[in-house]
């Protein structure tokens, strides 16, 4: 698979993929007719950082697409992860944490993301944390749609200590917030994903898939690949590297027999660049190593990969910048 070759869906070309309000707006009948009850629709699945949503998403779709780490804010970009079953296809629309603390340009665009994505969903999968409901948790409640859209994810469950607590837990949210659903679930372990999507398929409306089977995504691979490049940024140096860090992919040269592909890694101040680097350049060099192995394996075949590192100062506070390193 060439970069950029991501299939569109089955049997229509891009153009025509309507979204979910669109087809709510539009007649559903000629749909449902055609599907013979079959469902598909877009999930988000929202929250404040760190309560799980990524590794939710990831166990959900049974593949690592979005970024995974211990550090808030790592999810930036709106990810598109497809699940097909016998019955359903879920379309799954990965957001960043809602942060309402700052007021710099990155997360005003976060919140703009979040926004758009739950007004134009089918299901939106709140996540939170088991035991926890913070300020954060409650503002995402006024966006959340009205009626039986919204399923609540108690995330964590395995790190619950007093089981009994879920209780009170749940019937205290329930009784306050318009919930259509509720499941306990551990994205980490594994623990009632199936419970889950089995809430998210039977509020999906009837109609026919809208991708492959096999789609993974709709994000173009080169994007993927700079994403497993900034998750192993964040797993070895994510506690010492502050949030203005991203990474471009410039060039991306594929043949059948393997790919060259140069990654440049931008920082907000001379003084990231030595913690990026290491000892020696020794984190780096793992850093790199351990991106290119993921990277072999998403395009099945050897990949030379280089990494350079530019300082561009201020960039996660200028709306301008954002968009020229590719964030919309
Ligand atoms: N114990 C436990 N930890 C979990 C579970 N799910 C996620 N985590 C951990 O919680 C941390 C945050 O997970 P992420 O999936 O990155 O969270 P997120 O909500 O996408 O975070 P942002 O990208 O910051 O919005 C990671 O260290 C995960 O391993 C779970 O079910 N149980």
């Amino acid at each position: 698979m060439k970069e950029g070759d991501v299939r569109p869906p089955a049997g229509r070309a891009p153009s025509q993929v309507e979204s979910a309000a669109q087809r709510h707006e539009g007649d559903s009948s000629s749909a449902a007719s055609e599907s013979a009850g079959f469902r598909c629709g877009f999930v988000a699945i929202v929250g404040r950082p760190n309560v799980g949503k990524s590794t939710l998403a990831n166990a959900l779709i049974g593949s690592k697409i979005s970024i995974v780490s211990r550090k808030a804010q790592t999810t930036r970009h709106r990810i598109h992860g497809v699940l097909t079953r016998d019955h359903e296809q879920f379309i799954f629309v990965d957001t960043p944490g809602f942060q309402t603390r700052h007021g710099g340009a990155m997360n005003r665009m976060m919140n703009r993301v979040v926004t758009q994505a739950l007004a134009d969903v089918d299901v939106v999968v709140h996540v939170v944390e088991a035991g926890k409901w913070s300020a954060g948790d409650a503002q995402l409640v006024p966006l959340l749609p009205k009626g039986r859209r919204a399923i609540l994810a108690v995330n964590k469950v395995d790190a619950l200590r007093d089981k009994n607590e879920m209780f009170s837990y749940v019937g205290k949210i329930m009784s306050q917030y318009p919930y259509d659903a509720v499941v306990p679930v551990s994205a980490l372990r594994g623990v009632q994903l199936d419970n889950l999507l089995g809430e998210i398929a039977a509020r999906l409306p009837e109609g026919e898939a809208m991708f492959e089977a096999d789609t993974l995504t709709d994000r173009p691979l080169r994007f993927i690949a700079a994403e497993l490049l900034r998750e192993k940024i964040f797993r070895l140096v994510g506690d010492e590297l502050p949030y203005g860090c991203t990474v471009v992919i410039e060039q991306w040269e594929e043949t059948d027999k393997g790919a060259r592909v140069a990654a440049c890694v931008v920082v907000e101040r001379d003084s990231h660049k030595p913690i990026l680097l290491g000892t020696g350049g020794a984190h780096m060099k793992r850093i790199a190593t351990e991106a290119r192995q993921d990277i072999e394996r998403l395009l099945e075949k050897p990949v030379h990969l280089e990494v350079y590192i530019k300082v561009r100062k201020g960039w996660s506070d200028r709306e301008g910048a954002l968009r020229e390193l590719g964030y919309e």
